[in-house]
Parts: C-alpha cells; sequence; structure tokens
C-alpha cells in the first residue's frame, strides 16, 4: 500500500479510480456532510505502484469538522461475488433439473402423473371460469403384455419412447400429453369440443398404426371425456377411463366418448 505519511496531502485523483472518484464526490462526501456518517462503501483505488485495490470505506464526520476515514483492504471481494454468484447460477441449474425430473416420465420425457393431474387441475379451473369445454383423452396401448412377450421388454420400451415422441409432436404446445403410468398416456385439449376432438382422435389412430412391430402397425384404444361444466380432474378421468374401457370391450384400436347424462 502506501508507505506511512504518504498520502498526506494528495488528490482524490491520484487515489481512486475514475468511477470511485465519481461516487466519492457525487455521493459519498454529499452523504457525509448531511449523515455524518458513511459506513461499508465499496470503492477502488490505486496503491503505490498503480494496482487497483478494491476497497471497503468507512467514514464519519467530527464535531471538529474532521473526517475520520478507514480504508480496509478488500481484494478477496469481487472474488467472493464471483464466487457467489457462481453458486447461485449451479443452484438455480440445479433447481431447474431437479423440477424437470419431479415433473416428467423418466422413459418418455413427457409429464408425469403428479404434474399431469397438477396442471390438468389448473386448466380445469380456468376453463370453467372461461365457460370453455375441455377434452380428456385415455389411450391405451393395445395387447402390450403380448407386445412385451413377443419382442422383449426392452422393444416394449422402445415402443413406449417413440409413442410417447410421436404424441408430443402431433399434440400443439398448449395441449398436456403425460404418460400417465405403464402404457396409458393421457392428452387434454383445452378449449376444444365433441367433433374437433373425435376428428383429432382418428388422426391419432393412424399415426400411431405408423409405429411398426413386425408386420403390423400399433394400435391404441382412447376413451374420450369433454368437460361439460365445473368437473373435478379426478371425475373427468374416470368418465375418460370408462369410455376407454368401453372402447377396448368393443375391440380395441378405437376411440369411445363418455356421454354426458
Ligand atoms: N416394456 C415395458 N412394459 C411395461 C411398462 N410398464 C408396464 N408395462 C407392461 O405393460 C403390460 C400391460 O398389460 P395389460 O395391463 O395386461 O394390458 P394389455 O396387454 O395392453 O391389454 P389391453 O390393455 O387389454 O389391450 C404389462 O405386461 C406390463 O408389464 C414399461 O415401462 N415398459
Amino acid at each position: 500500500m502506501w508507505p506511512p505519511g504518504d498520502l498526506i496531502g494528495k488528490s482524490a485523483d491520484v487515489i481512486f479510480t475514475q468511477s470511485s472518484r465519481i461516487f466519492f464526490q457525487s455521493y459519498l462526501i454529499p452523504t457525509l456532510l448531511h449523515e455524518k456518517i458513511c459506513e461499508e462503501m465499496q470503492l477502488i483505488i490505486f496503491n503505490a505502484l498503480g494496482v487497483r485495490i478494491p476497497i471497503t470505506v468507512n467514514a464519519r464526520l467530527s464535531e471538529d469538522g474532521c473526517i475520520y476515514w478507514s480504508f480496509f483492504n478488500a481484494s478477496k471481494r469481487d472474488q467472493l461475488y464471483e464466487e457467489l454468484i457462481k453458486t447461485r447460477e449451479t443452484l438455480e441449474d440445479q433447481a431447474e433439473k431437479l423440477m424437470l425430473l419431479a415433473s416428467t416420465d423418466e422413459l418418455t420425457g413427457l409429464l408425469n402423473r403428479r404434474e399431469m393431474k397438477y396442471r390438468s387441475t389448473l386448466a380445469l379451473e380456468q376453463a370453467a371460469r372461461s365457460k370453455q369445454s375441455v377434452g380428456l383423452l385415455v389411450l391405451d396401448i393395445d395387447h402390450f403384455k403380448k407386445i412385451n412377450d413377443t419382442f422383449g421388454h426392452l422393444e416394449g420400451d422402445r415402443v413406449l419412447k417413440e409413442l410417447g415422441g410421436l404424441l408430443k409432436g402431433f399434440c400443439r404446445q398448449t395441449d398436456f400429453v403425460s404418460r400417465f403410468g405403464g402404457e396409458e398416456f393421457l392428452i387434454m385439449l383445452p378449449d376444444t369440443n365433441k367433433s374437433d376432438t373425435e376428428l383429432f382422435c382418428q388422426r391419432l389412430h393412424k399415426l400411431i398404426a405408423q409405429i411398426k412391430l413386425g408386420d403390423s402397425g400399433l394400435t391404441v384404444s382412447i376413451g374420450v371425456s369433454i368437460s361439460a361444466k365445473d368437473i373435478s380432474f379426478t371425475s373427468l378421468f374416470t368418465q375418460a377411463d370408462n369410455a376407454m374401457y368401453q372402447a377396448k370391450t368393443l375391440g380395441r384400436n378405437r376411440t369411445e366418448l363418455y356421454l354426458n347424462a
């Protein structure tokens, strides 16, 4: 630093960097004159060799009109800030990854059961407020046990992944697509009606048939329920699930609509 006595009589221009000088003159001095005290001000000074040194400044204006200064070397300060920023970024990164892990299905990357329930519940509340209908599709792969038994579990997993990717690509950004469990998928279509949803399902059957298993294409059974009024997610799901079982009973590879009484 400066040898003792060397700073006596030196102007602030010699000691402070340009930005610190501006801060010193426009903020620190006026504050000191007004408040009589300034604490923990962060400035940068030049040492006797012209090297920039970050410092923490405390100053007090005494009754006799003298200003008493104390400068503390804060060389590690910037390093500490950088480390804090890096740590915060790492934590934010990890939190994002954890949120993704907690909300998605590992195999397909689609929403998992918990996240689907959560988002669908919110969407249904919103739809009820704006008097819009929401379509819920329960989609279950046909004879999936046989697929596993014939082609092996790994091939079964491949089919689940391919179907997941296909559903994601086919649906809109605003739709919710999830793997609800095993070989069952759920899709929620906000702001839809019966005829649009039926058309959607017809297209879906055609598209899904492009996933090949030996010589034949994959088939699914779909159950649909359209929210008529204020309805809970559980009730809407039960309706769509019943319709899906109806589709299974009627021969599979088809869509059945739950009919509101
Ligand atoms: N490969 C694979 N198989 C799974 C996974 N989760 C569930 N399964 C299998 O999916 C099969 C579902 O069989 P079932 O419930 O009998 O239904 P299904 O054979 O599709 O018959 P239907 O639904 O009546 O057409 C079971 O054999 C499960 O082991 C998974 O993550 N990967």
